[in-house]
């Protein structure tokens, strides 16, 4: 095995072409460089863009599209092709289930996991006007918006985050809702005006975190990946998909979830707990069900607290949606 990373090999890194897809396959890649370098890895990259279904289908309501998997399905047939060697995505894009042979080959270090507000005038949530008009497409933010605001007038802006950056001028909104961590990535954190704290707004599941994807049988990718893996991140994120998993949600549904570590006394994952909060709700804000749990098998966190939102009715209000 050792002596395969000797081996001289161009690795292929297939992502979507938006500016924030672009920027942040870069960063991967210049951080795998340098492991690369660290370990002797006599490695090159090269990214590949690949247009998915939901780049197509810009203008139409994501929720309206349906199906999960709309940014990464392309790609990850390129992956089981062999046209590429990994895949970078971020986290909150990727469904449940990833296709036979595929894996998760790192989750590197999540960035800043809320949402936050971009507005015209600058200020806070509680500086929006009564009737302001608020840009979101998720259905997850709409939901924890109106719950908190009923006067809030949320509608639906898509496009990627540079454009929808502009409709906020252009379209007359007041304000626009986005993940602080895709702003962050891009360099653009100065347009922020305000975070969402999680008991505003829960962020969905695996934001703001990345999943590297890559073929199970590849080994020297593997070992490279690992090399790039963050325990933590890691650790928190299979919370967050075990909830996903056990609403059978995609993201273009109501749900969110957010997982906290505390780490074992020796500063390490050994004896570490988890605090999952996970929400459904219905996207006008009127139903906003939450359950907090902690535990420290992050499958069996996210499972119990999807059963507790089930047993108040979760199950419900998916259906209704189509979820
Ligand atoms: N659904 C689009 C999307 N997918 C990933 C991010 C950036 C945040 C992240 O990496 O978690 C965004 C933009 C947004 O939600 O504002």
């Amino acid at each position: 095995m050792a002596a395969n990373n000797k081996e001289k090999r161009t690795i292929i890194v297939g992502t979507r072409q938006s500016a924030l897809a672009l920027t942040q396959t870069g960063q991967v890649i210049d951080e795998l460089k340098r492991i690369s370098e660290q370990h002797g890895f006599d490695y090159a990259f090269e990214i590949r863009k690949i247009v998915t279904k939901g780049d197509q289908i810009l203008d139409v309501t994501l929720s309206k599209v349906g199906g999960k998997g709309l940014f990464v399905k392309e790609i990850e047939q390129a992956l089981l092709d062999g046209e590429i060697d990994m895949a970078v995505h971020s986290m909150k894009d990727m469904p449940y289930e990833l296709p036979e042979g595929l894996m998760n080959g790192a989750v590197p270090k999540r960035v800043d996991p809320r949402d936050c507000l971009i507005m015209k005038q600058g200020g806070s949530l509680a500086d929006l006007p009564h009737g302001a008009k608020v840009g979101t497409s998720s259905l997850r933010r709409s939901c924890q918006l109106k719950n908190l605001r009923p006067d809030l007038v949320v509608e639906s802006i898509r496009g990627n985050i540079d454009s929808r950056i502009r409709k906020l001028e252009t379209e007359g909104y007041d304000a626009v809702v986005l993940a602080a961590a895709g702003l962050n990535r891009m360099g653009w954190e100065n347009r922020i005006s305000a975070f969402l704290p999680e008991d505003v707004s829960v962020p969905a599941v695996g934001q703001g975190a990345l999943g590297i994807e890559c073929r199970e049988n590849d080994e020297q990718i593997r070992g490279l990946l690992d090399l790039f893996n963050d325990g933590e991140t890691a650790y928190a994120v299979r919370a967050e998909r075990s909830f996903l998993g056990a609403l059978n949600g995609g993201c273009q549904i109501p749900i969110g979830a957010h997982a906290v570590v505390r780490k074992g006394a020796d500063g390490t994952l050994e004896g570490a707990e988890l605090t999952l909060t996970g929400i459904v709700g219905s996207a006008d804000g009127e139903v906003l069900l939450k359950e907090i749990k902690t535990g420290s098998d992050p499958e069996a966190l996210g499972k119990e607290v999807a059963a507790a939102l089930i047993a108040r009715g979760a199950d419900r209000i998916l259906a209704e949606i189509g979820g």
